[in-house]
């Protein structure tokens, strides 16, 4: 299983954002984005319907321009893309994008003349795996069969960064739980599992992965990660252990602290990080007669939790 112990180096990044802004016809929708994404890490991008989290992801591929701000991956500008750093890419859009004439197999033997390092072999094995119908053209596959084939596809040339936005949203949930095992919680990931290539020397293959997902549960079973939006703000992007280790969700009727030393907050909630609150000891009284009562609060059980809390 691809888990933080994967995580290569904190000063290797996949993906930076700085200062991003975008909007649609002079709608904001996308404000001041900023994220670091160390390498080989696995990121469940979350947020409630319409918060920006596409947006975020094409802006990341290079697919939207935004207005504000610059986007790196592996260190160049996610604008300045040549193919070498796109052969590193696989992207996966919410909406497969496939030709409805080809057959399953035409697919991954035509997408694989682009691509140097394509497995085709891998990428077949998959695609059987997944029980996708080799023969039937793509006009003529379920929507779910289409999301399989159009992630097949994204990972058979062995991407060292894997986007995918909500790629399991039309899987029934025993598909769903195959295709997340077949991606994240083999001994490795997929593509260098196959028998015939086991002497392939890039056993260590660990790539990043960003996914966006409303499966919150399918989710905290595999990220190293997490990255919360709101509103077109990333406003937690944590390691998934400390959120469990460190943040407290609190109601303000017995806790009420000043707004500005929480994560977020609701009407009734406050989200905090007892690291941070503890760092502001000195400077703030109130909280040295609460710091123990927090720390001692539970821990939060699973995504849904900050879900509910920064969406309420
Ligand atoms: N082409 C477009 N033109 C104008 N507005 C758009 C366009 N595409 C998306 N939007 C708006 O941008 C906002 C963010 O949309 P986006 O698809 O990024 O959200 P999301 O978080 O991915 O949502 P979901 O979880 O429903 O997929 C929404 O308000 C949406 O209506």
């Amino acid at each position: 299983m691809q888990t933080k112990t994967s995580v290569q180096s904190k000063n290797k990044y996949a993906v930076t954002c700085d200062h991003l802004h975008f909007s649609y016809n002079f709608k904001p929708i996308l404000q001041d984005v900023n994220l670091a994404i160390p390498q080989g890490a696995v990121v469940g991008l979350i947020g409630a319907n319409g918060c920006g989290k596409s947006t975020l992801l094409r802006c990341l591929v290079g697919l939207h321009i935004p207005q504000q701000g610059q986007v790196h991956l592996f260190d160049t500008p996610a604008l300045e893309m040549n193919d070498s750093v796109r052969e590193r890419l696989g992207f996966v859009a919410q909406s497969a994008d496939l030709f409805p004439w080809l057959t399953v197999e035409k697919h991954i033997k035509m997408i694989g003349q682009a691509y140097p390092k394509w497995r085709e072999r891998r990428a077949l094995e998959l695609a059987l795996r997944l029980r996708l119908p080799m023969g039937r053209e793509v006009s003529q596959l379920s929507g779910g069969d289409q999301q399989k084939l159009a992630v097949v596809l994204a990972l058979a040339h062995q991407p060292d960064l894997i986007i995918l936005d909500e790629p399991v949203s039309s899987l029934d949930p025993i598909t769903r739980r195959d295709f997340m095992r077949s991606l994240f919680q083999d001994e490795r990931p997929f593509f260098t599992e196959s028998v015939d290539e086991k002497n392939d020397s890039n056993t260590d293959y660990a790539p990043t992965i960003l996914i966006s997902s409303h499966l919150l549960s399918d989710l905290e079973r595999v990220v190293s990660h997490v990255a919360f939006m709101r509103d077109g703000r990333i406003q937690l992007f944590e390691e998934w252990d400390a959120v469990l280790e460190f943040v407290r969700i609190l109601p303000k009727s017995q806790f009420n602290l000043p707004t500005a030393l929480c994560i977020a907050d609701n009407k009734e909630q406050m989200i905090v990080d007892i690291r941070s609150l503890k760092n502001n000891l000195a400077k703030n009284t109130s909280l040295v007669r609460h710091i123990e009562d927090i720390i001692a609060a539970p821990c939060i059980n699973g995504l849904d939790d900050i879900f509910i809390a920064l969406n309420s």
